[in-house]
């Protein structure tokens, strides 16, 4: 009987070219980059045993709920456009993680995150969530001022939003499963949210005061206590400070240093609990092409590092 290692589970690569819960366009291609720099045979090489069938396009869905059929509900834009990309990969995600794979997915927008989270949940419904963002992404579409979705998904995932159009989200995820590190521009409304629920929440500031290192095993045990529970990592590239990761959509100062964000993938890593994994609004579009590619370079380190792949110092240290 052949011996199954941790390295050789199989994982399901979703490339998500959307862009329809945020503003500006490019964001869709995102997942295209990331593939083109290499990350497929990258994580080939660290043993997993891949399922790529190139990129999902939304486009179908674009041009059947084009922006005459997709007015907005209060003040949320393209709300009937989001759900059903967003359906559609929910179902995909379901799909996979029920065959037991691990999900990664590539964005796209933040939005995404209501699907991939939520079809996750349908495999593994004892989940916890790792949100890394310089947002919280809990708007409603009461608080929500903006009106995209990619800042309200997490209030989808806890059930917190409830719309006909969105019935397809259950809502299944219990607040006290999530934990955020890397904000630092949250709304008032959002504010307001996190602590009526009592959610898990690190800053920049509670990473400048404890250090990483305490705030990841802090939020870990938050959401996590026995150290059972499988583990979600949505990983939005706007946590990262832009002077690591520029090309994005919604960039804050004041951010994650690379070696801070990759501290995380590399924790979540050593669980051997993950079964899921966001790393989404990656922007090429959006700055010159030598910011562009080092965005991307450093989303394609993050990821191998959450699928295992040690940085130099940590192997010095176990060695
Ligand atoms: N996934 C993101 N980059 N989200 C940014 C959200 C920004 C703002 N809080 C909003 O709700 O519109
Ligand atoms: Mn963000
Ligand atoms: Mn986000």
């Amino acid at each position: 009987m052949a011996i199954q290692t941790k390295q050789q589970k199989p994982l399901t690569v979703l490339g998500c070219r959307f862009r329809g819960g945020q503003g500006k366009a490019g964001v869709e291609d995102g997942p295209v980059h990331l593939v083109r720099a290499g990350l497929i045979e990258d994580l080939n090489k660290l043993g997993y045993n891949i399922n790529f069938d190139g990129h999902i396009s939304f486009d179908d869905i674009t041009e059947e709920i084009n922006e005459s059929k997709d007015p907005k509900i209060g003040r949320m834009r393209r709300p009937r456009l989001v759900s059903k990309a967003c359906e559609k990969v929910y179902n995909i995600v379901e799909d996979h993680a029920k065959a037991g794979n691990i999900v990664l997915t590539l964005g796209g927008d933040h939005s995404l995150g209501m699907a991939t989270i939520g079809g996750t949940i349908e495999a593994h419904p004892d989940l916890c969530v790792l949100w890394i963002d310089a947002h919280a992404d809990i708007n409603t579409p009461e608080t929500t001022i903006q009106g995209w979705l990619h800042g309200m998904p997490v209030s989808f995932l806890l059930g917190l939003s409830k719309m006909e159009e969105y019935s397809w989200a259950k809502g299944r995820l219990d607040p006290s499963r999530i934990a955020y590190i890397g904000l630092r521009d949250i709304e008032d409304g959002e504010k307001e949210t996190l602590k009526q629920y009592g959610i898990t929440a690190f800053s920049m500031h509670h990473v400048d005061m404890y250090g990483i290192g305490k705030v990841v095993e802090m939020a870990l045990s938050a959401i996590n206590p026995e150290g059972d529970r499988p583990i979600h990592l949505s990983f939005d590239i706007d946590a990262l400070d832009p002077t690591f990761a520029p090309s994005t959509g919604t960039a804050v100062e004041g951010g994650l240093s690379f070696r801070e964000g990759r501290y995380i993938c590399e924790a979540v890593a050593k669980t051997g609990k993950l079964v899921g994994m966001d790393l989404v609004e990656v922007n090429p579009s959006l700055t010159d092409p030598v910011s562009a590619k080092k965005t991307v370079d450093v989303a394609c380190k993050l990821i191998r590092s959450a699928f295992g792949k040690s940085s130099k110092s940590h192997q010095e240290q176990s060695c």
